[in-house]
C-alpha cells in the first residue's frame, strides 16, 4: 500500500512567547537577573534579553499531503531557521511518502553537516521533523505517542521550572527548579544569595519536595562543586547546566565531586546522538535533558533515548511541551516531565507555548493523564488569531 505524499512545506515566523518562550514582553521571572555566561559583562547581566536571547523568535512549519491532511509543528529558529527550511530542506521532502522519516532525517543532516551539526540547523530540523509526525498522525488518525511504541504509564508526574517551587508545591508539582541568579563574577555576596533563596524555598516547601538549581552554562568547576556542597543542607535534588555546553570535562568533574545522592542533569543545549553520546560516555550526567524541538527532532530524540537506557541515564526532556510529553509517555526511562511556569510570576499554570497552540494539554494537579494526548499526531492546532509571516518562499 503507498503512503500518501508530501506536497508542501512551508515555514513561517512569530514573535512573543511560545516555543521563544525567552520571548516575553514585561516584566517576567524567566528574565530577572539570571546567572548566565554573558554575566561577567555587567551590562549584560540584569537581563537576557539584553543580550539577545530572545532574537530568533519561533518558526512553524507547515507539512501537507496528498490526501489532504496537514500537519505541523513550532520550535524556536525564527528567521533564519525559516530560511533554512524553505530554501535547502525542504527539497529532501517534497515529493516523499509521509512515512519516510529516517531518510528524510539522514538527507536533512548529512547535506547540512559543512554548516550545521548543531545549534540554529538542528531547531530547522527539527521543526521539519515534528511537523512530519504530526503530518502522519494525522494521515493516519494516531496520537504521536501511539506511534512510537504505546504509553508506558499512564500518568506522568512533573516538576515546575519557575521563580516559586513553593507555589508549584501547592499547586500539586513534585517540585520545582530555581534559575540561578548570580554566578561567578558576583562573587561571595551572589555566592550567599544563591544559597539564601534556596534555604527559603526549603523552609516553606517542607523537607520532601523536589528542588533543583539551573545554572545556565554560567558557572565554572570550582564555584559549581562550591555550590553544590553548600547546597546539600537544602536537599537540592540535581545542578543543572553547571558549565557551558562545550565543556564535556567539566560536567564530568563536577559530577564525580557532586555530594552523595545529588544528581548532575543537563543537555537541553546538546544535539543529535553523537553529542549526546560524549555526555554518557564522558560521565557528565545522571539526567539528560534534550530539547526535542532543538536536539534534532523526535526522529533524532528516540535514538539519543536508547543509547541514553544502555548507559542507564534519565531522559527528562526540556520544556517543549506536547512535543515533549507523547515521547515521555512512550519511555521508561523518562518517568517525570519538566514544566515551565510561563505566568509572569510563576505562581499558576498556564500552556507553555500560550499564546500559539490551542489544544495544548497542562499538568492537572501536577500530573498530565495521557488522555490528555489522545488526538491525532501530536493533538493541538496553531492559534489561527496569531499573525504568522512566511519570510523565504522556496525556489
Ligand atoms: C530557567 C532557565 O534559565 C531557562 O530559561 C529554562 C531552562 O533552562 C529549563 O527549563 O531547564
Ligand atoms: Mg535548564
Amino acid at each position: 500500500m503507498s503512503a500518501p505524499t508530501v506536497t508542501d512545506l512551508r515555514a513561517y515566523v512569530l514573535r512573543g512567547g511560545g516555543a521563544d518562550y525567552h520571548d516575553q514582553d514585561g516584566p517576567h521571572w524567566i528574565d530577572d537577573h539570571i546567572a548566565t555566561p554573558m554575566a561577567r559583562y555587567p551590562g549584560y547581566r540584569e537581563s537576557r534579553q539584553s543580550f539577545g536571547l530572545n532574537v530568533l523568535g519561533t518558526l512553524v512549519v507547515v507539512a501537507e499531503a496528498s490526501d489532504g491532511s496537514s500537519g505541523f509543528a513550532v520550535t524556536t529558529g525564527g528567521e533564519p531557521a525559516a530560511w533554512i527550511v524553505e530554501k535547502h530542506l525542504s527539497r529532501f521532502v517534497l515529493g516523499a511518502a509521509v512515512t519516510d522519516l529516517s531518510r528524510i532525517w539522514d538527507q536533512m543532516y548529512s547535506s547540512t553537516l559543512f554548516y550545521g551539526r548543531k545549534g540554529l540547523v538542528l531547531n530547522a530540523i527539527s521543526g521539519v521533523d515534528l511537523a512530519l509526525w504530526d503530518l502522519l498522525g494525522h494521515v493516519r488518525a494516531e496520537p504521536v505517542y501511539a506511534m512510537i511504541g504505546g504509553a508506558v504509564r499512564d500518568e506522568q508526574p512533573c516538576y515546575a521550572t519557575g521563580a516559586r517551587p513553593d507555589l508549584a508545591v501547592e499547586l500539586g508539582f513534585l517540585g520545582g527548579k530555581l534559575p540561578l541568579h548570580h554566578g561567578p563574577a558576583e562573587g561571595a555576596d551572589g555566592f550567599t544569595a544563591n544559597l539564601r533563596l534556596l534555604a527559603e524555598m526549603r523552609a516553606t516547601m517542607g523537607p520532601d519536595a523536589w528542588l533543583a538549581y539551573d545554572c545556565w552554562m554560567s558557572l565554572d568547576v570550582d564555584y559549581a562543586i562550591r555550590l553544590a556542597h553548600a547546597a546539600a543542607e537544602h536537599g537540592l535534588r540535581w545542578i543543572e547546566e553547571p558549565v557551558p555546553p562545550d565543556d564535556y570535562w567539566g560536567h564530568a568533574a563536577i559530577r564525580k565531586a557532586l555530594p552523595p545522592g545529588m544528581l548532575l542533569a543537563t543537555g537541553e543545549h546538546e544535539a543529535t546522538r553523537w553529542g549526546f553520546r560524549l555526555l554518557a560516555e564522558m560521565g557528565c550526567a545522571d539526567i539528560l535533558q534534550p530539547d526535542v524541538g532543538w536536539c534534532g527532532g523526535l526522529t533524532e530524540l528516540l535514538r539519543i533515548s536508547t543509547l541514553a537506557d544502555a548507559h542507564g541515564l534519565l531522559v527528562v526532556p526540556h520544556g517543549s511541551s506536547v512535543y515533549s510529553y507523547h515521547f515521555a509517555f512512550a519511555q521508561h526511562n523518562s518517568p517525570f516531565s519538566e514544566f515551565l511556569m510561563m505566568a509572569p510570576a510563576a505562581d499558576r499554570v498556564v500552556p507553555m507555548f500560550h499564546p500559539q497552540l490551542l489544544g495544548e494539554p497542562v499538568p492537572e494537579h501536577g500530573r498530565l493523564r495521557i488522555g490528555q494526548l489522545d488526538a491525532p499526531g501530536f493533538g493541538v492546532t496553531l492559534n489561527p488569531d496569531l499573525a504568522l509571516a512566511r519570510p523565504y518562499r522556496r525556489g
